[in-house]
């Protein structure tokens, strides 16, 4: 046991990249450097039942129809194989020749008939096989991106679950259509053997054993190659991220300005190259010892063979098998050689792939158990459509795998019509509160209520459909203009035009598409035909009048101005306190000018509240809001 596994540590090439193997994804190979063809036969039979699982969902005719054709072309092989043995017969008969082949001709159109039947059938199942990858693809795809969107959002802030994320959209969704591959290979090759050996059986017991002899150094050649080819994958599988992300950075536009401007170019080819060469090294050490294998594999078949024909040749002499049968059994030898072959070949990629799809199934099961939290179906708390007043009550929160509590105890209120700010200096825990009355978060303490409904107690679809945030950290759509307005409500760009335009010039977004070749229907990104990029306040504009156009009772801006000019700033919090106007606003920033005006400001600092009150209240109270305040006026006079 200690000698195999000393010599398959010698299987595995050192690294001289120690940082990088430390990746994930190699996980598996110490899994598989210990598999042996006993632990693959018992673990088979349920990633073969997953795959036609996932099958059967993809396409219930092309399953069947692979499987069908799959079994009716085994039929047809051993039913040709058995007719051969009736032409035989006849041409070594006595007699005449022409009366000999004349003999023949029946069995012979049997044959050719088989022969054909069966060339049919499996172009049928090749084809529906081919059929079921893309749909199989398309139904996984589909499947995790469901779950990615609807999982709660605490869930994408755990550690372990975007691992486990990470290795089911890479290897593990990409796994799906070949483990339906594979299995439906596992299928042909044991329809093949098992037509084979039926035959053999049917003309003479003993010829069994052979087909078995001559079929196993083959398929020892072929898993073992498997075998080591798999474990160099997952050996280099740091090294191959590694060269993926330089060459990111090379090609990509995003970096071309600074790979040229700090003079890069040499330093990332040199990286890219010395690992590079390392993949290549690996690699031809592998085809050399791949090789090795099959010569091996080939030397042993061919001893193998010479024996099963020396037997043949003795049961012949001795009168055991007539010459016909011989004839025969030599062809279906040779069949279920290749078959069996393929089957032990199948079986190991169909287990090797099984394991990254066990990764895919196993975020599956994690992503549903946290997603929808509330379902709208079982969610007992209704919202009113406009609320008059949310109430924060106590709520404490910390982060998942954080080991500091991000709030500690808020309270506060909101009305209706209100502009009320949060303030506080950076890590305060502002952006979290906002998160959390905008149902993203479920406190670990304490509540939010909107008119006295508790928030969760409510399905989180109906608290955002009640919410418009423009969040500190948006994203850049690669949609057209109009949809990087629209979407989310209506989705369309026809739907609700006026209000498109409405909240475009409210946030000053008009102008920027103004600019654009195709107006609103400019699509915003670069890396296609006519597409327009912005700049990092045009953005914002987008985003801001994305907010505006929900219209809807509770408005969140999280530091709604940070890359605007003055001007635009200016409009822009002229804009936001009109908006409150039957509805509320809470605004987060740093520009404390901006918050003078609001109803009420709330202090942040180490996630509690330490002041409130109108800026009047605060400034006389002399504490951190007044400190923070001066010291920016301070920055303006001084100027
Ligand atoms: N996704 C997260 N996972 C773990 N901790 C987080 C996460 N987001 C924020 N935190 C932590 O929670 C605390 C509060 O962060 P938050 O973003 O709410 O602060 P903020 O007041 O909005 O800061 P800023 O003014 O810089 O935007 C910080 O200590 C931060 O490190």
């Amino acid at each position: 046991m200690r000698l195999r596994r000393r010599k398959r540590q010698r299987e595995k090439p050192a690294d001289p990249f120690p940082e990088l193997v430390a990746h994930t994804w190699t996980a598996r190979s110490g899994e598989l450097a210990e598999t042996g063809m006993r632990v693959m036969a018992r673990q088979l039979p349920s990633v073969v039942a997953r795959a036609a699982g996932l099958a059967w969902r993809a396409s219930r005719a092309d399953t069947c129809v692979t499987v069908g054709c799959n079994l009716l072309a085994g039929v047809f092989t051993a039913f040709g194989l058995l007719a051969t043995t009736g032409v035989l017969t006849a041409l070594f008969s006595a007699g005449p020749t022409p009366d000999r082949v004349r003999a023949a001709l029946p069995s012979l159109v049997l044959v050719a008939v088989a022969a054909a039947l069966r060339a049919g059938l499996q172009a049928a199942a090749g084809w529906s096989q081919s059929r079921l990858q893309p749909q199989v693809t398309r139904l996984v795809e589909l499947r995790l991106y469901e779950l990615t969107t609807a999982v709660e959002l605490a869930a994408l802030d755990d550690p372990d679950f975007l691992d486990d994320l990470k290795r089911a959209q890479g290897p593990g969704m990409a796994a799906a259509p070949l483990v339906v591959r594979t299995a439906v290979d596992v299928l042909t090759g044991a329809v093949g053997m098992f037509a084979a050996a039926g035959t053999l059986g049917v003309l003479h017991p003993l010829l069994l054993p052979l087909l078995l002899l001559t079929a196993l150094p083959e398929g020892w050649a072929s898993v073992r190659s498997a075998r080591m080819r798999y474990l160099v994958e997952l050996a280099v599988v740091g090294v191959v991220r590694r060269k993926w992300i330089l060459s990111d950075l090379m090609a990509d536009r995003r970096h071309a300005a600074e790979v040229r401007s700090f003079t890069m170019r040499g330093f990332l080819l040199g990286e890219y190259d010395r690992l590079a060469a390392y993949q290549r090294g690996v690699e031809l050490d592998l085809a050399r010892r791949q090789t090795i294998v099959r010569v091996t594999g080939d030397l042993l078949q061919g001893v193998a063979s010479a024996g099963v024909y020396v037997a043949l040749g003795l049961m012949l002499w001795s009168g055991a098998v007539p010459l016909a049968v011989a004839g025969t059994a030599v062809l279906a030898i040779r069949a279920g050689q290749s078959s069996l072959a393929n089957l032990v070949y199948a079986v190991n990629q169909c287990y090797e792939e099984g394991l990254y799809f066990g990764d895919y199934l196993r975020l599956c099961d994690k992503a549903e158990a946290l997603a929808p939290a509330r379902p709208a179906e079982t969610a007992t708390g209704e919202l009113p459509g406009r609320f008059d007043e949310i109430a924060v009550h106590d709520v404490t929160f910390t982060y998942p795998g954080a080991e500091k509590r991000s709030l500690n105890g808020i309270s506060m209120t909101l009305r209706r019509g209100e502009v009320v700010a949060l303030v506080g200096e950076n890590g305060s825990g502002k952006t979290t509160l906002a998160k959390i009355m905008a149902g993203l978060y479920d406190p670990d303490g304490g509540e939010v209520r909107w008119d006295g409904v508790p928030l969760r107690t409510v399905a989180p679809e109906r608290v955002w459909e009640r919410i418009a945030v423009i969040a500190q950290e948006y994203t850049h759509w690669p949609m057209t203009a109009a949809q990087n307005i629209t979407m989310g409500r209506g989705g369309g760009d026809g739907d609700g035009e006026d209000g498109m335009l409405t909240a475009a010039r409210a946030a000053g977004a008009d102008e920027v598409v103004a600019d654009l070749p195709r107006g609103y229907q400019t699509l915003l990104d670069r890396r296609f035909e006519g597409g327009a990029e912005l700049s990092g306040g045009q953005w914002q504009r987008l985003a801001v009048a994305r907010g505006f156009f929900r219209d809807a009772p509770l408005l969140i801006c999280d530091e709604p101005t940070a890359a605007l000019d003055a001007r635009a700033e200016h409009h822009l919090f002229e804009r936001i306190r009109a908006h409150a106007d039957g509805r509320t606003v809470l605004l987060i920033t740093h520009r404390l000018a901006s918050v003078r005006h609001a109803d009420r400001i709330y202090v942040l600092d180490g996630g509690r509240v330490i002041e409130e009150g109108d800026h009047a209240k605060l400034m006389a109270a002399g504490g951190l809001y007044a400190e923070l305040y001066s010291l920016q006026a301070a920055a303006y006079h001084a100027a």
